[in-house]
């Protein structure tokens, strides 16, 4: 424990469940291209006391994962943020598992792009289509940082022969190609046999692990994603990346304006930010609940206030049986904060 980093959202001051369903909105928006599978998406946001703050774990997760989401939400919405260190952030631009021909609409929705997250190893995608994507992404831009996310996608053979295929497309880093930490271990070790310096990122071996440092310890990967929601908040993730000793790449949900703000305050309050934040969804977002979207100018997130709008919540209100569904969800995870499961 360090004592740098401020203390967590306490369970003596979770809000009521009258309070949190008082404060709550449900909203579903269009994105424009498919991601995760999904075409739309769901959010509970609430107007909390300390400011704006989104609950809204994909919708197949379980309570107990969610119970996480919510307790990142009540930081943000009853706690407000830790001090930053800087006054904005560098951002990456996030192409979805497209095919290469829409790779140059998808990069034209960011101002700029620095640094690209190319999603690879899709369900019912070979390596070919990975590869033409990569490769696009290269040929429009050939000064950016690349990296890529299979989501572990790939089995350990899978992963070496796509890494062969994409390396020369010069790869910052490579986001949890392979699933589990022993995969990623092994992954490495067979990488650095064959002189494949291709760094490896941890994401779901983070943020789904009962154990969000058991990948540092493991030496299983070269660096780590975090995300706030996830691991309960923003000074959660402080914590885990103070403890974790590996650089940190700071990412997202899929978040609205409201989540990215929260990811924008921990990658402001991390001591060093050796890499651009994958907190650039909003622009893959065919509506927001901002006025004014919270989206990167110049490949970069100047901190602000940001603030859900009143005439956009009511325009995409989920319809009633959606926003019963999560305000039972929101209820539920409540009372397992509270409780302590
Ligand atoms: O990191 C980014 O560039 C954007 C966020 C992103 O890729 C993700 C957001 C939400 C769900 C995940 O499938 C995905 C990820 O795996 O990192
Ligand atoms: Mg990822």
């Amino acid at each position: 424990m360090t004592e740098t980093v401020p203390a967590a959202f306490p369970d003596a001051e979770i809000p009521s469940a009258e309070e949190l369903a008082a404060r709550a909105h449900v909203v579903v928006l269009p994105l424009k291209v498919r991601f995760r599978g999904v075409v739309e998406r769901e959010v509970l946001l609430l107007d909390g006391p300390a400011g704006w703050a989104e609950f809204a774990p994909f919708t197949e997760y379980g309570d107990a994962e969610a119970a996480a989401w919510l307790r990142g939400a009540l930081e943000a919405g009853w706690q407000g943020y830790p001090d930053p260190v800087r006054t904005h952030v560098p951002v990456n631009a996030t192409v979805p598992a497209v095919p290469a021909s829409q790779v140059g609409r998808v990069l034209a929705a960011y101002d700029a792009a620095h640094t690209v997250k190319v999603k690879v190893a899709e369900a019912g995608q070979a390596l070919a289509d990975d590869v033409a994507r990569v490769a696009e992404v290269r040929r429009l831009l050939p000064g950016a940082a690349l990296r890529i996310d299979a989501n572990a996608g790939w089995t350990l053979d899978e992963a070496l022969e796509a890494l062969e295929a994409l390396a020369p497309y010069g790869l910052q880093y490579a986001e949890q190609p392979v699933a589990g930490i022993g995969g990623l271990r092994r992954l490495r070790a067979e990488l650095a046999r064959r002189g494949l310096g291709v760094p490896i990122a941890a994401d779901e071996s983070v943020r789904k692990e009962s154990d969000p440092l058991a990948v540092a310890r493991a030496e299983a990967a070269d660096l780590i994603v975090v995300k706030a929601p996830p691991l309960g908040g923003v000074r959660r993730a402080l914590r885990i990346v103070a403890e974790a000793g590996l650089p940190a790449v700071v990412s997202s949900a899929l978040d609205t304006s409201v989540g990215t703000r929260t990811g924008a305050a921990l990658a402001a309050a991390l001591p060093e930010l050796p890499y651009a934040c994958g907190l650039g969804t909003v622009s893959l977002f065919a509506a927001d609940v901002a006025a004014e979207p919270y989206v990167a100018r110049d490949g970069r997130l100047d901190l602000r206030t940001v603030a859900a709008d009143p005439e956009l919540l009511e325009r995409h209100a989920a319809d009633p049986a959606r926003r019963h569904w999560w305000l039972e969800r929101l209820l539920r995870c409540r009372e397992l904060l509270v409780s302590g499961t």
